[in-house]
């Protein structure tokens, strides 16, 4: 028997001013691309090879397994059916690890794509086969116990042995050890280890090696090799993020991945083009958590606007019934934004990923004039759009009031699954630091006259003279893109000047720039904000938008900007680029999109297009059904599968009993 929709969800639906399958099928590059995504979404969500108990039900070992049989099915399973473009791994996987990764998620999204970056072809005719197939399973081992930042400071020393044409692997030290890399604790046989390479005592810096480290016949650690899982952390309970330490171990001179730089048999290094495209594996994933992240938020921003619109509490005017809390304008301040700010990151990812594949193509042939353009872009969306995501999506769960702290909402399993894109991969600070020197930089050449371009361009020729005074339209993107420019660009040149005066003011360069990095990492925010508003604006321009949706898109992204503009209205306010007076003018006028976007809440949630396997919330119930499923999912807890529990005979009852006794 088909459920009936929940009346307040159906109305929502009923009275949208436009029709959420236009939009889904902007957001996913046209009907052929959603028709294909559903295919593939239903085939592995009515797949009963895939089902079991809930996760958040078994301890963490039940977890791993559950995740591992399935990660291993699912692979098979994409073998199988011919599922082989990236497009639709990514749908179908969605679909069957929902918020979560599986013990060889890093395996597909960073031994392989190293493989495929670092490798020679020589190489990728050794090893490519064998890992596509999984016949060997490998991760990323760059991190260790005592440094993730500081990739030049790891300890992990690759020493070349000429006589027998062979590295010698080491940890040298307790803090050398290798700590974090995803599936190494209990899945992986082989590894890419980033190690310090030495010929004849000279320190070359890091590089990628292939190393075996586990028994392809047993599984055992081989020789040399101590390994293990790190256990329990934030999140992530699926995942056996291992340790790794080596003694003295060895590995033919063919191991090291030599596409880049090499060394010949005689010990000869050869140096690479640019020591920073060993770092090109991280630059990759960086790209992609910034569309990870936007959907990240609007998987949570799913959640609690249906939730808001199922939810009833309290009275707005005495005696009438129960208004659905998301009519309380508060409750639109909290979700709305990030409504917004999970487009503008979809978009926005979609654009860093193809300016990413563009990059990676130019790169692949030589030239590496568009690395540090990647890098400092990569580096800084990445960093704004997880800690959004992050911000955003607790301020769901906290929109869900009580429920949204029970893993019944989703929201616990997907926060925690995905913060660590915040840290991991780059820590945020730290990333951002790295496009504020790309600022720096672009910014001094754009002062000696030289023309700048990408994301930069901006910076030449900037006119700073704020132009207070003026009336301007704070609705019209135009204006809006330009107050962020101008903010941008504004903050940049401050930045660059304090760099300067702490300089003048007696620092060398390294302590200037630390007593500046305040700055440097605002200007950094500031720059990557100016270019995820500008982007949304520039895809609202697609003459293949029909106006229904064009209308409503407009308003998220003025109330993104808008929001963004409040936010940091300081920033805007600081030199008189803005008045007050304009501040007024833009709250007023998120009050009103506020207003506007109301009745078309539900609908650009649908529009993400997540079916309810893939949210996994009984919240976020796409018919709404929430009360009657929240009290299943409870009685099939654990601990409800007897009235009473073993622990009452073991504790409870004799503490009763003694208390009894003692009246
Ligand atoms: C957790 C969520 C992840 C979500 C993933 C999304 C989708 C995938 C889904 C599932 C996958 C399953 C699981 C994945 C989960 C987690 C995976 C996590 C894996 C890891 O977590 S894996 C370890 C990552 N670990 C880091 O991320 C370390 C960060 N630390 C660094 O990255 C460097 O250490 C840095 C940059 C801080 C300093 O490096 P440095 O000391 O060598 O450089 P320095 O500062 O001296 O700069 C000298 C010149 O190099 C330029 N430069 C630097 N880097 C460049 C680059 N990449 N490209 C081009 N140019 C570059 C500079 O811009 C400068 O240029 P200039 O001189 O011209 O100014
Ligand atoms: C879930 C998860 C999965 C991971 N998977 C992998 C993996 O598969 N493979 C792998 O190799 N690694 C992995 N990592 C490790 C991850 O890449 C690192 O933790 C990350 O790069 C941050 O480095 P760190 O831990 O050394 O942080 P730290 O650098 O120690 O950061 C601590 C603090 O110091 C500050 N700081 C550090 N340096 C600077 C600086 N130069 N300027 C200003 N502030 C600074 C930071 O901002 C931060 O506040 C994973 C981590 C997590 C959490």
């Amino acid at each position: 028997m088909v459920a009936k929709m929940n009346p307040d969800l159906k109305k929502e639906r009923e009275n949208a001013s436009f029709d959420p399958e236009k939009i889904t099928n902007f957001l996913y590059g046209g009907q052929e691309s959603v028709k294909r995504k559903r295919e593939l979404e239903s085939l592995a969500l009515n797949d009963p090879d895939y089902q079991h108990e809930d996760l958040n039900f078994m301890s963490r070992e039940q977890q791993y397994e559950t995740q591992l049989k399935k990660g291993i099915l699912m692979v098979t399973k994409m073998k199988e059916l011919k599922i082989t473009s990236a497009q639709d791994q990514l749908f179908y996987t969605s679909a069957v690890l929902v918020s979560d990764v599986h013990p060889m998620s890093v395996h597909t999204r960073m031994f392989l794509p190293t493989l495929y970056g670092q490798a020679t072809e020589q190489q990728k005719d050794k090893w490519l086969k064998l890992a596509e197939n999984y016949t060997i399973i490998g991760t990323y081992a760059q991190t260790e116990i005592g440094h993730g930042t500081f990739v030049r400071g790891l300890e992990t020393t690759a020493t070349y042995d000429p006589k027998t044409q062979e590295f010698i692997l080491n940890t040298p030290t307790l803090s050398a050890s290798k700590w974090w890399p995803g599936g190494m604790g209990k899945t992986s046989n082989y590894v890419v280890l980033m190690a310090q390479l030495y010929i004849y005592g000279k320190s070359y810096g890091i590089h990628p090696f292939m190393l075996q480290i586990r028994s392809l016949e047993d599984h055992k650690p081989l020789p040399g090799v101590t390994v293990g899982d790190i256990g329990p952390k934030f999140g992530y309970d699926v995942m056996d993020n291992g340790f790794l330490s080596l003694n003295n171990v060895r590995i033919p001179r063919e191991n090291m991945l030599m596409k880049y730089s090499r060394v010949e048999p005689d010990g000869t290094y050869v140096r690479p083009p640019s020591t920073k495209l060993a770092y090109g594996t991280m630059v990759q994933v960086r790209a992609g958590i910034v569309m990870f992240s936007g959907m990240n938020l609007a998987k949570a921003v799913t959640i609690a606007t249906r939730y808001s619109c199922v939810r009833r509490q309290s009275e707005m005017k005495p005696g009438h019934p129960e208004p659905q809390v998301l009519d309380y304008v508060t409750q639109q301040y909290k979700l709305f934004p990030y409504l917004a700010a999970a487009y503008a990151f979809w978009l926005t990812g979609q654009t860093m990923m193809s300016v990413y594949t563009t990059s990676s193509s130019q790169i692949s042939k030589g030239d590496i004039s568009v690395l540090p353009e990647l890098h400092a872009l990569s580096a800084g969306l990445k960093a704004l759009s997880s800690s959004m995501a992050n911000v955003g999506m607790e301020e769901c769960r906290l929109a869900c009031g009580g429920h949204g702290y029970s893993h019944a909402s989703g929201l616990p399993r997907l926060y925690t699954n995905a913060t660590p894109a915040s840290t991991a991969e780059g820590e945020h600070v730290v990333l951002m630091l790295q496009t504020a020197r790309y600022l720096m930089k672009s910014y001094n050449q754009s002062l000696q006259g030289e023309k700048l371009a990408g994301s930069v361009a901006y910076l030449s020729g900037v006119q700073l003279v704020p132009a207070a005074g003026r009336t301007r339209n704070m609705l019209d993107l135009g204006a809006l893109c330009d107050a962020f420019r101008h903010r941008a660009a504004r903050i940049v040149g401050e930045a660059a000047a304090q760099l300067r005066s702490e300089m003048q003011g007696g620092k060398d360069q390294a302590d200037a720039w630390n007593a500046s990095s305040v700055d440097l990492t605002k200007a950094a925010m500031a720059h990557s904000q100016y270019f995820v508003v500008k982007t949304f604006a520039e895809r609202l321009t697609d003459s293949r938008l029909d106006s229904s949706i064009s209308a409503v898109l407009t308003r998220l992204c003025q109330l993104h900007a808008l929001h963004g503009l409040v936010t940091n209205s300081g920033d805007f306010l600081e030199d008189g680029y803005l008045t007050g007076s304009d501040i007024r003018q833009a709250r007023r006028h998120i009050n009103a999109l506020m207003a506007k976007l109301r009745p078309d809440a539900v609908a650009l949630v649908d529009a993400f297009d997540f079916p309810d396997g893939i949210l996994n919330s009984i919240l976020g119930r796409y018919d709404g059904n929430v009360y009657q499923h929240l009290l299943e999912w409870a009685k099939a807890s654990p601990l409800n599968k007897t009235d009473v529990h073993q622990s009452y005979h073991k504790y409870l009852k004799p503490f009763l009993e003694a208390n009894r006794a003692k009246l």
